[in-house]
């Protein structure tokens, strides 16, 4: 047993130190919720019959109470290609909870913001708060007090996160993830992002860019590049909250059936009533928040993270900073490149070796904590494993393979591709943020250059159009928090930031808003706070000013001596006009914390 790495010792122990007191009081919270809580035998008769009222077979069964009623949340639409899957899930479900004596009813259904649909459009303003609306429409589900266990189906960016937050207020209740899978590759990401950059050089036309996206996004199954969806799958993964190895099998496979049947069944053998208990919020303890962050730096995953995992952490009683990532992502190899950090995609990732290979080569560094609480089996350890089906289709587990598949994809601790996890945390005048430099060559990891100020991301393209950005340029783009306009995604900028980069110029992005997980190659200071709605230091800065982004040193700032600058005005922020719901998530705007706490106005006014 290899011995943990003393700067992941040291780490750790701040973190549970720190989080200590809150820690405490949640163990007690779900304690009591599950000796007090609201549960089938505390119902009503009135209570218990609507509850059971529509549910066929399973009547007798629920109503005898005598075994497990599982509560299945549901992100499904038909819209997101990664969510698709979903439609048939509850059915199999029920019949695999037959199969083990228990019952499973679909407990509530939960949004599911598609940001590939909404990137670059005004819907974008929704789907960060979309997150905790889903932890709302979770907890509205599981509020009925039906159910002793939970399966959850979700994917995609903020349906995770919420669907974890909502498991996390229910913590006394065992809960598994249950993924439905990538699709299988179409055209290669890089050449869907070279033809567009084509476009946005009026190269080709819509007709072709939308023949190239159309193979790209071409089936059910989660997109493929490893953005925030995928890094999601990966981080319950290093929770040890699914299934083992259950991330990255394709949808419509009899092995992915094979691991809802194996989910369904597993989540019956640690309810409360029987030997092994494993409650969500034992799972979910300093230890696995932290190997979440570990997964996400090893594999070169979403910056969007760093705001859902601060909020993720506290609904558990657990504080977790920025100061802890960037300190995590010191000692953290980068262990695959996945697009946008490399060529390949995640089921090329999963065919190298996945992330139980990943799993294996931390622990074995002493890089990763092993002990504990997974869903299934005795040690994290146990998830550095590859499922298969033997000649009856019967689900087992083969070790993941002892040397990578693929070293371009993915490589062992020995041979990483760069000795730290790429995602750092930035200061200066310029406020707090995150960069991430798993993305971004190394040559373009400090950016100096005069600042083109703008409020809006469809001013920054009109400006690229017009030539006016052809040169070294750092562009800002504020007024793109969470408390200014729910903190959109800029990921449309990406194409045009990108051809900049390619004509040789010094670009970077500078924003309080947020880049996609499918963002790389230009570098991006993101999530900086104060923000600039609040008089944060983005609304002072002006054309001209010179701005340095130094990943390598961890700063932001205007260094253009501007005696002026604690006195300059600060900038105003734009009309927020109504439309596309966006006036409806006011509330969420006017409370929220900074992104470094995670952006929530409901953990905040819950005063979590
Ligand atoms: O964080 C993420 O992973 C992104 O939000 C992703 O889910 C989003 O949909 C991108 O916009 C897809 O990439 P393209 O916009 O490049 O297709
Ligand atoms: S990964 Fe992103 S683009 Fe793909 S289905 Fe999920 S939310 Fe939509």
């Amino acid at each position: 047993m290899t011995s943990l790495h003393p700067e992941l010792e040291r780490i750790t122990q701040r973190i549970i130190e720190r989080s200590r007191p809150g820690r405490q009081a949640y163990l007690d919270f779900i304690a009591r919720e599950r000796d007090k809580g609201v549960h089938r035998p505390t119902l009503s008769c009135g209570n218990l019959a609507h509850g059971f009222a529509a549910s066929g077979e399973d009547k007798a069964a629920i109503r005898s109470g005598k075994a497990m009623n599982i509560g299945i949340v549901t992100a499904y639409n038909d819209m997101l290609s990664a969510h698709q899957p979903y439609g048939r899930y509850p059915e199999q479900i029920k019949i695999f909870a037959r199969e083990v004596g228990a019952t499973a009813q679909v407990a509530g259904g939960v949004p599911a913001m598609c940001d590939g649909v909404t990137q670059g459009q005004l819907g974008m303003e929704l789907s960060l708060f979309s997150r905790d609306t889903i932890a709302l429409s979770s907890a509205v589900a599981m509020s009925h007090g039906m159910f002793e266990g939970a399966l959850v189906l979700g994917i995609c960016d903020k349906i995770v996160p919420g669907q974890f937050i909502a498991a996390a207020r229910f913590g006394h209740i065992p809960t598994i993830f249950v993924p439905a899978g990538p699709m299988p590759s179409g055209l290669a990401n890089k050449e869907k992002q070279r033809v567009r950059q084509l476009y946005a050089e009026g190269k080709v036309g819509r007709e072709e860019l939308l023949e190239a996206e159309a193979a790209s996004y071409h089936g059910a199954g989660t997109c493929t590049f490893y953005g925030t969806a995928n890094s999601n799958q990966m981080m319950m993964e290093m929770m040890g909250l699914h299934v083992p190895a259950s991330a990255f099998i394709n949808p419509g496979t009899k092995l992915r059936q094979e691991l809802t049947r194996a989910a369904t069944h597993r989540v019956t053998q640690i309810g409360w009533d029987g030997e092994d208990y494993r409650p969500f919020g034992h799972c979910v303890d300093e230890k696995a928040i932290i190997n979440a962050c570990i997964g996400l730096l090893a594999t070169g995953g979403s910056t969007n993270h760093a705001i859902h995992l601060p909020a993720m952490a506290r609904a558990a009683g657990i504080h977790i900073d920025w100061q802890d990532l960037s300190e995590l992502s010191a000692i953290i190899p980068l262990l695959a490149r996945v697009y946008p950090n490399g060529s390949g995609d995640v089921n090329h990732f999963h065919a190298a070796g996945g992330i139980g290979f990943v799993i294996r080569e931390l622990a074995g560094a002493g890089l990763l904590h092993t002990d504990i609480l997974t869903v299934s089996g005795q040690s994290l350890l146990d998830y550095a494993v590859e499922p298969v089906l033997d000649e009856a289709d019967a689900l087992g587990f083969v070790p993941s393979p002892e040397r990578t598949r693929d070293e371009a994809m993915l490589r062992p601790v020995a041979e990483a591709f760069q000795p730290d996890g790429g995602m750092r945390l930035v200061e200066g005048n310029l406020g707090r943020g995150i960069v991430k430099t798993s993305a971004v060559d190394p040559s373009r990891w400090i950016i100096e250059a005069p600042a083109r100020v703008f409020d809006d991301q469809d001013q920054v393209l009109v400006a690229f159009k017009a030539g006016e950005l052809d040169r070294d340029v750092v562009v800002v783009v504020r007024f793109q928090g969470p408390r200014a306009n729910g903190m959109p995604e800029l990921h449309k900028l990406t194409p045009s930031l990108g051809v900049l980069q390619d004509r040789g110029f010094k670009v970077a992005l500078v924003t309080d808003g947020r880049m996609s997980g499918a963002s790389g190659k230009v570098p991006a200071a993101i999530h900086l706070w104060p923000e600039a709605c609040d008089g944060g230091p983005l609304a002072r800065i002006k054309d001209g000013d010179v701005v340095r982004l130094d990943a390598v040193a961890g700063t932001i700032s205007v260094v253009t001596d501007c005696a002026d600058w604690e006195s300059r005005p600060t900038a105003s922020q734009p009309a927020q006009p109504m439309g596309t719901g966006r006036e409806l998530f006011a509330l969420m705007r006017a409370s929220s914390d900074n992104a470094e706490a995670g952006a929530s106005a409901m953990l905040a006014m819950a005063g979590l």
